[in-house]
Formats: structure tokens, sequence, C-alpha cells
């Protein structure tokens, strides 16, 4: 079994009513899929394709008001992840679990989403 990663970022503003106003962030997500190894090249996930889907995904939720989006009306951090986990999972097979953070390193925050049961074979 071979995990692959792949990180990808997108800026986008939010509010989450009472905690906080309307304001934006980078985001950085972690893309961890999970799956047997190819028995010529090694890996689990060609990064070619891994590439292509989750720009799909990125592009709805780049330079957005995330409150907007349907199933993000409250954009926490622990939302955006699960989002990204419904729409990534739609597209990668193996999809083990999605890390959202925002904020410089050193302080940044964020979480993980995974699922309960293992990776979807699809
Ligand atoms: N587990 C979580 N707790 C909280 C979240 C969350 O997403 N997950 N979010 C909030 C509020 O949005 C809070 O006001 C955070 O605001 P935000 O600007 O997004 O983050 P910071 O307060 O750290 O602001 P900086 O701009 O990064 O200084 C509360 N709890
Ligand atoms: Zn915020």
């Amino acid at each position: 079994m071979i995990e692959t990663l792949k990180e990808f970022t997108f800026e986008a503003a939010h509010q989450l009513p009472p905690f906080s106003g309307l304001h934006g962030h980078s985001f950085l997500v972690q893309v961890f899929m999970r799956g047997p190894a190819d028995p010529v090249f090694g890996w689990s996930h060609n990064l070619y394709e891994v590439e292509k889907s989750i720009e799909k995904v990125r592009l709805r939720v780049d330079h957005t008001y995330l409150n907007d989006i349907p199933g993000l009306e409250n954009p926490s951090l622990e939302n955006v992840a699960r989002w990204l986990w419904d729409a990534l999972g739609e597209e990668i097979t193996g999809l083990d679990r999605v890390v959202v953070r925002r904020g410089a390193d050193g302080q940044a925050e964020g979480c993980t989403y995974s699922a309960a049961e293992p990776a979807r074979a699809h």
C-alpha cells in the first residue's frame, strides 16, 4: 500500500457569524490518497491525473465568497474540509484524508477530515 500526497492552495473570503465578520484567507489543502502500488511505476496514483482532478475542485473555491457555495453556508475549517472531501471524493479513487490549514507557519490552524470507513474504492 502506498500513500500519495498532493497540496494545493486557494484564496477565499468568508464570515462565520457571530464569531467573525467578512475577511479572507489563503488556505493550504493537503490531499492524501492510498492504494496498491503499480507494478511498473510503484505509485498508487499518477500525479498527472490527480492534478487535473484537484484543479477542477480548486477552481470551485478559489477567489470565491465561501458562504455563497451550496454546502458551505457556515464555512468553518471543518465544513470546508468536509466539502472538499466530498468534492475530491467524486474525482479521486482511494481518497484517504483531507487536511485544511489557514494562517502563517507557526500560527496556522486547521483540521483533518477522513472517512469513518477505509478509503473509497471506486
Ligand atoms: N474548530 C474551529 N473553531 C473555530 C473556527 C473554525 O473554523 N474551526 N472558526 C471560528 C471563527 O471563524 C473565528 O472567528 C476564526 O476567525 P478567523 O479569522 O477565520 O481566524 P482567526 O481568528 O485566527 O483570525 P486571523 O485572521 O487568522 O488572525 C471560531 N472557532
Ligand atoms: Zn476566517
